[in-house]
């Protein structure tokens, strides 16, 4: 036992002045007719605040009692044949104005009922002074396919903290996934709940876009409904997922968006094919330049692309800080299926030095001048693509493991949401990807292009006419 208990900290001090709440008698009448007032005011209260509740059972109580059975009847007929017209006429509006307000506040009682349970078994109910705080809900808006509950955080607590046990979260409420998002002020966090998923069909080709708009490439459907635009001016694009996850649809749902600039001749794509022609040769058309077999001619390519990246910075500096491509001037697009063929597992040294070198220059260089890459790789670790920093825009779809989510979209993005090693194998396409300004990833599904459409798409926009069986590699 200590001689002396030293416990450091600073003491409150006692205040000199201490007051004691004073002792008044009321007599016995006063006491009840002021708690009586009180419960009506409570009941009133009640009714008010909870009007949807309460109105649907008062009001057709008080028609069947005043009129009878045939004006009640005749009010819910007419109630329903307004409700489906409604529907039927205007959709969205009816949506937003009559059904998921409606659904928002069942979902609310329901939210509520298993609230405190919920916030404790997550650890996300905070202890002080005896008393245990749980964070609060503010507000509930029903959207298609999901939930967004707004939280008062407790004071000191952190959205964070919500993303780290959003998958507890998700199981205790019976819903797919929950995403835990900063909310409108610094005290609230948005709790997206999502109950359908939209991504579960595979998405069509979208139309070609006859002039591409570089900086909104639409590529695939986000999980909220909207189209997923990608952004490619001022970037460089890495693909990363295990073999079957749908690499391939990616890159050609990239090359669809911009077949109408190959076509105008706005864009130049570069095919790098390291698997000897087996993903990119049914497109070949559309490829201004191709190498499938030689990996001495890949690096040159990568070569000739860092000059034109270097040349252009040269020339541009100081008069613009994007290049604007044209017909004289095309953008370059360096597609590259199986990155680490190239970067790691290239035996002969002096190749891959070559390779290092080139890429590192198109990458840090080539994002303002128009020369970028789109690069696919199976395994995301620094020794296999040690360059993999520089490409600041990465999308994750299926992997094999917990820990490469971090590594390709960003640290703390599995707690976040992103959770590529739980995608199905029968889901392929499927894939996570940080958009701009939103902290927490968004789960997307991009276009299938099955062959025939990319056949198709050659045909129509592919410039090379004349294909040599050999480059062709099976283009019709
Ligand atoms: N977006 C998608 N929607 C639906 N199905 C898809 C999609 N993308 C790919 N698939 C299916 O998954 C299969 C594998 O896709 P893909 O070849 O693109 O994967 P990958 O990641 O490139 O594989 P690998 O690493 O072996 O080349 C395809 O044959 C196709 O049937």
């Amino acid at each position: 036992m200590p001689l002396i208990n030293v416990i450091r900290g600073e003491t409150i001090p006692v205040a000199p002045l201490n007051v004691r709440t004073p002792v008044v008698k009321f007599p016995i009448w006063l006491v009840v007719v002021w708690e009586a007032v009180k419960a009506l005011a409570w009941l009133v209260t009640t009714y008010v605040r909870h009007w949807y509740a309460t109105l649907p059972i008062t009001a057709p109580t008080w028609l069947y009692l005043a009129h009878g059975w045939q004006w009640l009847a005749g009010l819910s007929a007419g109630f329903a044949v307004t409700a489906t017209g409604w529907a039927f006429a205007h959709r969205p509006s009816w949506l937003r104005f009559g059904w998921w307000p409606i659904l928002a506040r069942a979902r609310r009682l329901l939210y509520s009922r298993r609230w405190m349970a919920a916030m404790v078994t997550a650890k996300l109910s905070i202890s002080y002074d005896k008393r245990t705080i749980i964070p609060e809900i503010r507000r509930v808006r029903c959207r298609a396919g999901c939930d967004e509950v707004t939280v008062r955080m407790v004071t000191g607590q952190i959205p964070d903290d919500f993303a780290k046990t959003s998958e507890r979260l998700a199981h205790t409420f019976g819903v797919r996934q929950v995403k835990a998002i900063p909310g409108p002020t610094y005290a609230t966090v948005v709790l997206v709940l999502m109950r359908g998923d939209s991504l579960q069909e595979t998405i069509e080709p979208l139309p070609v876009p006859h002039r591409p708009d570089f900086t909104a490439l639409p590529v695939g459907v986000q999980e909220d409904g909207d189209l997923y635009r990608l952004r490619l001016y001022g970037t460089q694009v890495l693909i990363v997922g295990a073999t079957g996850s749908g690499k391939g649809s990616v890159i050609w749902s990239i090359v669809r968006a911009l077949a109408g600039g190959v076509g105008a001749g706005l864009v130049e794509l570069w095919g790098l094919d390291p698997k000897g022609g087996m993903e990119f040769g049914i497109g070949r058309p559309l490829f201004a330049r191709f190498a499938s077999r030689d990996f001495g001619e890949m690096a040159a390519m990568i070569e000739q692309a860092a000059a034109v990246a270097q040349e252009r910075a040269a020339r541009l500096a100081g008069h613009t800080r994007q290049h604007i491509p044209s017909p004289d001037e095309p953008l370059i697009v360096l597609v590259i299926d199986e990155l680490a063929n190239l970067t790691a597992y290239l035996t002969e040294r002096q190749l891959k030095d070559r390779i290092k070198a080139a890429l590192g220059i198109v990458l840090t260089q080539g994002r303002a001048v128009g020369v970028h890459v789109v690069a696919a790789i199976q395994d995301p670790r620094k020794e296999v693509l040690p360059a993999r920093g520089l490409f600041p825009t990465r999308i994750g779809l299926r992997l094999s493991e917990p820990a490469e989510v971090d590594m390709v979209l960003g640290d703390g993005m599995r707690d976040r949401g992103a959770l590529c090693d739980r995608i199905p194998q029968t889901q392929p396409g499927i894939g996570y990807v940080v958009l701009e300004g939103d902290p927490t990833p968004m789960r997307v599904r991009l276009i299938y292009c099955d062959d025939d459409a990319v056949r198709d798409m050659a045909h129509e926009y592919g410039r090379l006419r004349v294909v040599t069986s050999e480059a062709a590699g099976g283009a019709a």
